[in-house]
């Protein structure tokens, strides 16, 4: 087995701001616990990935942040004001000359084996950045960078077109608990019947999105 070596960079927004587009998706769920169970599964997972050395959290929420560093991350502070691809930069800089990957906090059935493949096929081929789409294929999940290269994260509305026009080749393996992310109850119950992260799982139980 690979030695650990990638240091991935994981952005949270303030809990009482994330996730908007899934408010109300459980019923009876405050929205700021399942955007906080959304963030842990998916730090949970990316600790648990055979090939990743460190993990980034870039939050200024106190509660994520707490959660984060009981499962091993580095927590570090936005940039004021700065959005989502100066955290992301912002991440990569703090992370050292080596492989850098970002990732997105909303994948709550993420399996780090899935991660662990698309890490490995990043290291593959020419020295550039890599991206893998969401599972409808606009967005991106996860952009990487080998050493020496600068991350230039586009994530945001059709980021996927986005990192392809900057130069990022596409990674194109199924893992689909790592395209999985979740925006919508829709993708709440995608997500749930790949199977959910124990945070995001406990507050499914008897619950809409459960799977069933
Ligand atoms: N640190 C940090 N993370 C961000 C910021 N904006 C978005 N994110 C995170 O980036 C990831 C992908 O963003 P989106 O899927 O658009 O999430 P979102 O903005 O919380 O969701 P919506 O309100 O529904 O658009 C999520 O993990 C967000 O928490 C930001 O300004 N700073
Ligand atoms: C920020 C992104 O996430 P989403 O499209 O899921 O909001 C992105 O895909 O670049």
């Amino acid at each position: 087995m690979s030695q650990p070596r990638w240091a991935v960079v994981v952005p949270a927004k303030r809990l009482t701001a994330a996730k908007s587009r899934l408010r109300g998706a459980l019923p009876g769920v405050p929205h700021e616990e399942l955007a906080l169970a959304l963030a842990a599964d998916t730090v949970r997972a990316v600790r648990a990935c055979p090939v990743v050395a460190d993990v980034l959290l870039v939050t200024d929420d106190a509660r994520i942040g707490a959660v984060a560093r009981d499962l091993g991350a580095r927590v570090l502070p936005d940039l004021p004001a700065a959005g989502l691809n100066a955290a992301f930069r912002h991440g990569a800089d703090a992370a050292g000359a080596g492989w850098v990957a970002g990732l997105t906090a909303d994948l709550p059935a993420l399996r780090p084996a899935d991660l662990a493949d698309a890490l490995h096929a990043a290291e593959e081929g020419p020295a550039v950045r890599r991206y893998v789409a969401d599972a409808p294929g606009d967005g991106t999940v996860l952009l990487t960078r080998p050493p020496g290269v600068a991350l230039r994260p586009h994530f945001g509305a059709r980021s996927a077109a986005a990192h392809a026009a900057s130069g990022a080749l596409p990674l194109t393996g199924v893992w689909p608990s790592l395209r999985r992310d979740v925006d919508t109850a829709a993708d709440l119950t995608a997500a749930a019947r790949l199977g959910l992260g124990p945070y995001t799982a406990a507050l499914t139980v008897d619950r809409a999105a459960a799977p069933g």
